[in-house]
């Protein structure tokens, strides 16, 4: 270990050489490389943790890129587990980053969460958060959570016990006891999120898992930290342990857990305006389609759009290509919508489909200079 590069908490009061030694010795699993995992995985190489996991299956997004700052626009299309891995290891190569480019699920979860000393949650949906909840209740893994939701985040750290009151840790079951149903909570890509949210809770979460390794403080054990980020008002409610749910007890009893499917849902096509097509336009990864019939005005530039009439369109569909994201124009944004529909049917969510809203005649300035 080079002692220089964490020089500066080493000499501090009450964290030294020893506290260095165990963030050295800890192995940290962060579950989602995305606006909560990007800041928090920064702070934790960067701080020494020896051992990092990154568990993420998602490609990055140009819509990811306000807030995940690990990546930039040539990232778009890679894989976000594959990209973090590398840069943080770049970062700090004194560490080791594994990475896990995979949707944890019922029949995996057990398997790697069992490597890891710690787990951090920073998963966007609540399929995953019950999961990983059940997962490391079972197998007795301390869960630092973090949440955002609108302009307010919530902090905690469950299933670790509370060294002051030796009380044992509570778990994310004693505030809600079951798991909403699929979609009746909004998530960022439905209710929308402000990029420096995530990277202030996902910093809290860091700073709760160094905390918990090198035993300094009082980490959020039996609490939950509410953040407001338009006040900036924070309050901590002490959490007690709930009755009535059903933590899994052995392993057969996790695996006949009813836990639902933590895939994402498709994320259907996304309308577009103007400026948000100049950007993807600069990507080269981009192909520009016109649905428009022949014979419509104004004609596009030939070398920039491709045209694929409506009455062409599903001819095309049958043809592999491997772009990774569609913009779909039309005259008036109706016919792309419907094309969009139709790749979407095709190809599930395993393309980023767009379609301009309003078309070329509310965009008319944009398509007569270009
Ligand atoms: N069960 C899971 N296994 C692996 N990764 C997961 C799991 N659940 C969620 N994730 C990952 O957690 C990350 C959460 O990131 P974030 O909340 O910023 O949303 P996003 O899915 O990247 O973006 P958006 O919702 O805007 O499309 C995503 O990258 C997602 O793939």
């Amino acid at each position: 270990m080079s002692a220089e590069r964490y020089n500066r908490q080493i000499i501090l009061k009450g964290f030294g050489e020893e506290a260095q030694q165990k963030l050295l010795r800890a192995k940290v699993l962060v579950i989602g490389a995305g606006g909560l995992g990007c800041p928090a995985l920064q702070y934790l190489a960067a701080a020494g943790i020896g051992h990092i996991g990154i568990v993420d299956d998602d490609t990055i997004s140009l819509s990811n890129l306000h807030r995940q700052i690990l990546f930039t626009t040539a990232d778009i299309g890679k894989l976000k587990a594959e990209v973090a891995g590398k840069r943080l290891q770049e970062m700090n190569p004194q560490i080791g980053i594994i990475r896990h480019p995979i949707r944890l699920q019922k029949n995996n979860i057990l398997d790697i969460l069992s490597r890891y000393d710690y787990i951090l949650d920073g998963t966007d949906n609540f399929e995953s958060r019950y999961l990983i909840n059940d997962a490391c209740a079972l197998l007795n893994k301390p869960l630092i959570f973090a949440a955002v939701s609108g302009f307010e985040g919530q902090l905690a750290v469950f299933n670790a016990p509370d060294h002051s009151t030796l009380r044992p840790g509570t778990n994310y079951r004693d505030l809600f006891p079951e798991a909403p149903d699929k979609g009746e909570i909004p998530n960022c890509a439905e209710n929308g999120v402000i990029g420096v949210l995530p990277g202030i809770l996902g910093t809290m979460a860091a700073a709760e898992t160094i905390k918990l390794i090198a035993k300094i403080g009082q980490p959020l054990t039996n609490k939950i930290l509410n953040y407001n980020l338009l006040t900036q008002e924070q309050y901590i409610i002490n959490i007690s342990h709930g009755k009535g749910y059903t933590l899994p007890k052995t392993i057969d009893e996790f695996l006949n857990m009813d836990y639902q499917d933590t895939s994402e849902a498709p994320q259907g096509y996304i309308e577009i305006d103007a400026s948000e097509l100049v950007k993807l336009q600069q990507l080269e990864s981009t192909i520009l389609i016109d649905v428009r019939e022949r014979h419509e005005v104004p004609v596009l530039d030939k070398q920039i759009y491709t045209q694929v009439p409506m009455s062409e369109f599903a001819a095309f569909l049958n043809k592999d290509f491997y772009q990774k994201q569609v913009v779909l124009i039309c005259q008036h944004g109706i016919r792309s919508v419907a094309a969009a529909e139709a790749m979407q049917e095709k190809y599930g969510d395993a393309k980023k489909i767009y379609s301009l809203k309003g078309g070329i005649v509310k965009w008319r300035d944009h398509f007569l200079k270009s």
